[in-house]
């Protein structure tokens, strides 16, 4: 019966949501869930069938309860086992074509990365009894990292999955070391065994040299293969203890997600803590303290599943009518009406980094865009949104992410999901200013001011200091390109903190350096440069004092907001050569000369010129006559003059992007 509402449910929603690629692709995995449970499944729960199943997760004991998230560096394998892991299980079809099911979002499958954690409850029979084991695929890239914090918020234990070729990189150490901070229980899984030069006996004396991992206790798999992936699912059941939790007492749970659905409003992904939620029970925000009825409540296999009620230790959707990403808070803790209780768990979303104005192509369009982006930012918690307006782009917004990737993965969906295409600014980082200016200060409330937008850098004379964000970088690097790797930190001023051997061939450096050198294609330049082999990762290192000036950009003499920079004092000269050559390639030519300069204060670093177009204004007179040849050319020349006065320069949109890209 759940089975045939189900399917008439999918049905309708893929007719009326033909253009929402993500519910589509969620769609097609229920789909893909539901047809595999049709046709049983061949797995190790074979002998159950879906309503079964639902049933044991009902009644399932905390004791067989296993919340765990697979984390590794990127592309060492982890939705490619996620897959192994639900098809062993019997929650997709085996060999069903479907590949890296979690990673089902269209940004996903270009470009081959997963950027949203992903959750599937999944059951397995071990010594005989039957396991409720909920598992989270994570992104590896360091800019999906809160995607990691927040999944860790949810588990007891993390698979740690390394390519048996690569070995140990920078996201492997980051990740391991987030694991430990939560004193999560780690089984250590070494991937790609299948491959000829993969060389695992090294990679676990590096696991041993760098984490007193023992290698006995490393598990040999090929997640493509297949090979040794049960004992994954054995040894997290062994290894990984049941979650802290109680039955007994009130109903309390995090909201670890949310994503919007055009006829349910916000649903919410909730990590049970206390008690047990049920249909229909109003739930209270502890944030808002706002209230809700829960309308429905379904589990993810990966497809969503309804089930009456889900209870402490379980992992659960629910949907109850919240609306935005302001009352449905990813972190929130939710409980029953009028209930007190504490705060469930620690998981706070993580600071942005890199900030970019995002603007509508026409002003007309800004209601859907402001739409469009509050319904993402539901889905990305790590995002933050304040109003922003600028003379030549109009009402907008600023926006805060995690670094580059994260912006440009954000507005590609903005487009495919939404179908939104806004004009998105040159990213900066935030510089804390500590001010002078009496007038400032009590405008401010404060005697210091965070700033990411250059147009609003104060004058030099209200400033006292200047502070920039450092971070700490992890750079693990082959010991032949250690040269070039230290003239590229050095060259984006950084300051070497430590350098380790991990083994004969490769060597772990870390480097405190400052945020803003890092932001553009620090990461770009670092694979260039070693091949593809160096992996760099980093984490916030606070703010530091730093002499920084503002970098203005003229056109005829007039300033352009849109380019003025925020650059370090020793690099104003270099970056404005940089700028004003990058610009006369990027304006086009005028009917009038473009004088294009790069200032710090009055002082001009840099200046480049653009002719105007010369109109042919003698090309339809016979030829020959000089005088009269000369005499159009300077009334051509006068009329220049003028219109140079008044010009107007137009200077495409892609042009405030293109121009800070080095
Ligand atoms: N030969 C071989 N290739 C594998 C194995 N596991 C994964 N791969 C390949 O490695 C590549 C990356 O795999 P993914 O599963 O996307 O890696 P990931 O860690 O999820 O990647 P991100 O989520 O982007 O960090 C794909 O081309 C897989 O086919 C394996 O056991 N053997």
């Amino acid at each position: 019966m759940i089975r045939t509402i189900s399917i008439r449910w999918l049905l309708q929603r893929l007719g009326d949501n033909r253009h929402s690629p993500w519910l589509v692709a969620r769609s097609r995995s229920f789909f893909v869930r539901t047809l595999s449970t049709t046709n049983q499944v061949k797995g190790e729960t074979e002998e159950l069938s879906q309503a079964e199943l639902l049933r044991e997760f009902a009644h399932m004991p905390v004791q067989r309860i296993r919340n765990f998230s697979i984390i590794a560096h990127v592309d060492h394998g982890k939705s490619t086992l996620a897959d192994r892991l639900l098809e062993l299980t019997g929650a997709i079809a085996r060999n069903g074509g479907q590949h890296q099911v979690l990673d089902n979002l269209q940004v996903e499958r270009e470009r081959g990365i997963t950027v949203k954690a992903q959750t599937a409850s999944i059951f397995h029979r071990h010594k005989g009894q039957l396991y409720l084991l909920n598992l989270i695929d994570t992104p590896g890239h360091v800019d999906f990292s809160n995607e990691v914090s927040r999944s860790l918020a949810a588990c007891d234990g993390v698979v740690l999955l390394v390519d048996a070729c690569h070995g140990v990189q920078a996201q492997t150490v980051a990740n391991y070391h987030l694991a430990k901070q939560r004193q999560l229980a780690v089984v250590p899984v070494l991937n790609k065994i299948d491959i000829k030069h993969a060389n695992p006996d090294q990679v676990c004396q590096d696991l041993k040299l760098l984490f007193g991992i023992d290698p006995d206790e490393v598990l040999r798999v090929s997640a493509k293969l297949g090979t040794g992936v049960s004992k994954v699912l054995e040894r997290v059941i062994e290894t990984v203890p049941p979650p802290q939790v109680s039955r007994d007492s009130d109903f309390r749970a995090l909201i670890l997600d949310s994503w919007f659905d055009k006829y349910r409003g916000a649903l919410n992904l909730i990590y049970v803590l206390n008690g047990k939620l049920e249909q229909n029970q109003d739930i209270q925000s502890l944030a808002t303290k706002k209230v809700y009825p829960v309308k429905s409540i379904s589990v993810l296999r990966p497809g969503e599943c309804p089930v009456p009620d889900v209870s402490a230790g379980q992992v659960g959707l629910i949907a109850c009518n919240m609306r935005n990403s302001k009352e449905s808070i990813v972190g929130d803790t939710i409980h029953l009406k009028n209930q007190a209780v504490a705060a469930a768990g620690s998981y706070r979303p993580q600071q942005p980094l890199v900030f970019a104005g995002v603007f509508p192509a026409d002003q007309s369009k800004h209601v859907a865009l402001r739409s469009a982006i509050d319904k993402m930012v539901l889905n990305d918690s790590a995002v933050t949104v304040n109003v922003d307006s600028s003379p030549a782009l109009g009402q907008g917004w600023r926006l805060g992410f995690l670094g580059l990737l994260h912006m440009e993965v954000f507005c590609q969906r903005l487009e495919q999901e939404h179908g939104a295409e806004p004009i998105i600014t040159a990213p900066s980082v935030t510089y804390r200013l500590v001010l002078s200016n009496p007038k400032m200060i009590k405008q401010q409330g404060r005697d210091t001011m965070d700033i990411s937008n250059a147009a609003l850098f104060p004058e030099p004379h209200s400033i006292k200091e200047y502070y920039e964000p450092l971070v700490l970088g992890t750079i693990i690097t082959p010991t032949e390109y250690v040269g070039q790797v230290i003239s590229l930190c050095v060259e984006r001023r950084g300051l070497q903190q430590s350098s380790v051997n991990i083994d004969e061939t490769r060597v772990l450096m870390k480097y405190v350096l400052p945020l803003s050198e890092i932001i553009l294609d620090f990461h770009d330049r670092l694979k260039s440069l070693s091949s593809g082999y160096a992996s760099f990762s980093y984490e916030d290192y606070g703010y530091h004092p730093s002499n920084l000036v503002r970098l203005d950009i003229h056109l005829n003499g007039k300033p352009v907001e849109e380019l003025c920079r925020i650059v370090h004092a020793s690099k104003a000269t270099g970056v404005a050569r940089q700028m004003v050559l990058k610009l006369r390639e990027l304006i086009p030519k005028q009917m009038v000369q473009i004088a294009i300069q790069a200032c710090v204060g009055s002082k001009v670093l840099a200046r480049e010129t653009i002719k105007a177009y010369r109109k042919d204004v003698t090309a339809k007179l016979y030829g020959g006559d000089v005088t009269r040849r000369m005499k159009l050319l300077k009334q051509q020349a006068e009329g220049k003059k003028k219109m140079r006065m008044f010009a107007n320069i137009r200077v495409p949109h892609e042009t405030f992007i293109n121009v800070l890209k080095r």
